[in-house]
């Protein structure tokens, strides 16, 4: 589907501006070639020729669709050199896309049951994510999902995994087939990561209802909403999430794909900016998504018309958003104030 572009000048203002990554899923970042690559190295025959194949078969008529086609992806994924060299890719976009601060998703249970061990996963990242730290300065957080399809059994069990790792771990999410699996199935396996001390968040309002929405919020005590495009369906629930600030990931590039939305220029980012949401936005899966944060920005500036004064609100919204410490949201709010008065 074709959407307007900005002007040139929006262009460059958007993809030079300084932002922040919330909501991105480190195994959706996989590029075809990087996938094929670790195909070879783990000697594992994928059911593609080639690159091109494969990106062909990237064509979602919804959530699940997509989902069956990641989770196969993940397959390549087997040790810890292999999640670092994923990490690191994605943190070279990252930094071309001027972004300064990541926190990013990774689903151990698309892993665990394939015999990768939890701590592969992690220091595979987190190895990468230090060394995207010394060479570009990208501060960075980590974000386990417990995936909704799954019982609340199995995201024990993966709270469980988590505990020695408290330090490296700044949060739970929660992710997956949205319809039929609402926040509350995890009520408890949220109550007790709260208690460990991870901060919470959920996938809600993507495919699902805006009841979603107020069930993360009331059941599991989230501090953002990723997606949240459905509340925007309940003027109540629309009042609490401005009065409350409560962030919304948004992710159009995703919306898109996934056929959330018809079209860019009826997204409901337009409406969550002028009812004073604190709207960011995010890349989600950008490897299957055709564009990472960057475009992302580009695509809305186009498709709704946003000047500098909007964009820069939604840069703003990210550092607000975002689980940085308060010392590196300062550091990061004095450098978009520079950038917004250049
Ligand atoms: N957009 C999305 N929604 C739910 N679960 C996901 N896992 C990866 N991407 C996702
Ligand atoms: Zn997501």
């Amino acid at each position: 589907m074709s959407y307007p572009r900005p002007t040139a000048e929006i262009e460059r203002f958007a993809r030079a501006l300084p932002k922040t990554e919330l909501h991105l899923h480190i195994e959706g970042s996989l590029e075809p070639e990087l996938m094929m690559r670790l195909a070879e190295r783990n000697a594992i025959a994928l059911p593609y020729q080639d690159v091109d194949a494969l990106r062909a078969a990237y064509s979602f008529g919804c959530l699940q669709d997509f989902l069956d086609l990641y989770y196969a992806g993940c397959d390549v994924l087997r040790t810890a050199e292999d999640f670092h060299d994923l990490t690191a890719a994605y943190l070279e976009r990252a930094h071309a896309d001027q972004v300064r601060h990541v926190e990013l998703f990774f689903d151990p249970q698309s892993h665990t049951p394939r015999g990768v061990a939890f701590e592969a996963v992690l220091d595979g990242i987190t190895s990468a994510l230090d060394a995207g730290r010394r060479a570009h300065g990208i501060t960075s957080e980590v974000i386990m999902c417990f995936l909704r399809h799954l019982d609340e059994e199995d995201a024990h069990a993966t709270l469980e995994l988590a505990l020695p790792h408290r330090e490296r771990i700044v949060g739970v999410g929660l992710d997956s087939s949205e319809k039929g699996h609402p926040p509350e199935k995890f009520t408890r396996v949220f109550t007790a990561a709260r208690e460990a001390g991870f901060r919470t968040v959920a996938h809600a309002g993507e495919e699902g209802p805006a009841e979603y929405v107020r069930t993360a919020l009331d059941q599991l005590g989230v501090s953002r909403v990723d997606h949240g495009n459905a509340a925007l369906d309940d003027a109540e629930l629309v009042a609490r999430l401005a009065a409350e600030r409560m962030p919304l990931t948004v992710c159009p590039l995703s919306n898109l794909a996934l056929c959330v939305v018809e079209d860019l220029r009826a997204h409901p980012l337009r409406a969550m900016l002028d009812a004073g949401l604190c709207a960011t936005i995010h890349s989600d899966d950008p490897a299957y998504f055709g564009g990472y944060v960057a475009d992302n920005y580009v695509a809305m500036a186009g498709a709704l018309g946003l000047g500098r004064d909007e964009l820069v609100t939604l840069a703003r919204n990210g550092i607000e958003a975002s689980f940085a410490t308060a010392e590196r949201k300062a550091e990061l709010e004095r450098e978009l104030d520079a950038f917004a008065r250049r």
